[in-house]
């Protein structure tokens, strides 16, 4: 099962019960962040993931078949996060299956192309899903992906910083083909949490936060605990 959790994974669908179980804890990380990547078909979002993970562009990218599953172990100001990303297929006939991954996220990249307003007219319907199915708390990022294909442009940058300043999410264009803000996005979405949690405003040990402590963490929690029992040497 480790083995599924070092790089990416293509789940089908007969596969999709087998990470409910899965308590995937990492041996070095301080956290772990379950993140989704959302938005319609052809986006690009199986590009963002496979440039996040591998550093380059996917050549001949599928649709993806219900989800698909990558991780990563990033460092977010001195911290080491373990981020476990499902990747959702965009295309309405798997709705049903993507839904049941929506549970228990504590991140999301909403994806659409800067080539095409259709996408971008349907970021209403995905941030409702996401605010619904995910945690309450959920730390979103609007992607405005295809960011090379200036000269097809039908969507702006201004027009959609207002979206998503309307909309309480946080913003990046990025390109998945030149892997330009593609790290960047993920580790905005990272750090933006990271803060919540340092802050009190997400509690990693609520039920569905999608946050869990990595062994990191817990050895040291262990460390405190064990350091507060020890009674006062009286000599
Ligand atoms: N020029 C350009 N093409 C991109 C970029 N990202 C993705 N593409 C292309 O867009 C197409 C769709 O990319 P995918 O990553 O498969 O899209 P998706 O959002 O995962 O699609 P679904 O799995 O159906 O939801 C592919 O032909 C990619 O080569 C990008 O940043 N720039």
């Amino acid at each position: 099962m480790l083995d599924r959790m070092a790089g990416r994974n293509k789940v089908t669908c007969s596969d999709l019960g087998w990470h409910k179980d899965y308590v995937a804890i990492s041996i070095m990380s301080d956290f772990l962040f379950k993140f989704l990547v959302i938005g319609s078909a052809g986006t690009g979002k199986s590009c963002i993931l496979h440039q996040f993970i591998e550093s380059k562009f996917k050549q001949d990218s599928n649709h993806t078949i219900g989800v698909e599953f990558g991780s990563k172990v990033v460092n977010v100001g001195g911290k080491s996060v373990k981020l476990q990303i499902w990747d959702t297929a965009g295309q309405e006939r798997f709705r049903s299956v993507t839904r049941s991954y929506y549970r228990g996220a504590a991140g999301a990249l909403l994806v659409y192309d800067i080539t095409s307003r259709e996408t971008y007219n349907a970021l209403t319907n995905w941030l409702t899903d996401a605010r619904t199915l995910a945690s309450p708390n959920i730390v979103i990022l609007l992607v405005g992906n295809k960011k090379d294909l200036e000269a097809e442009r039908e969507v702006t940058f201004l027009e959609a910083s207002r979206f998503a300043q309307e909309n309480e999410l946080m913003f990046l264009e990025t390109s998945a083909l030149t892997g330009e803000n593609v790290e960047e996005a993920f580790l905005k979405c990272a750090r933006s949490i990271l803060s919540k949690i340092e802050s009190g405003e997400l509690d990693p040990e609520r039920m569905g936060s999608g946050i869990q402590y990595g062994d990191a963490s817990l050895r040291r929690l262990n460390r405190q605990q064990q350091q507060q029992k020890r009674p006062d040497c009286s000599c």
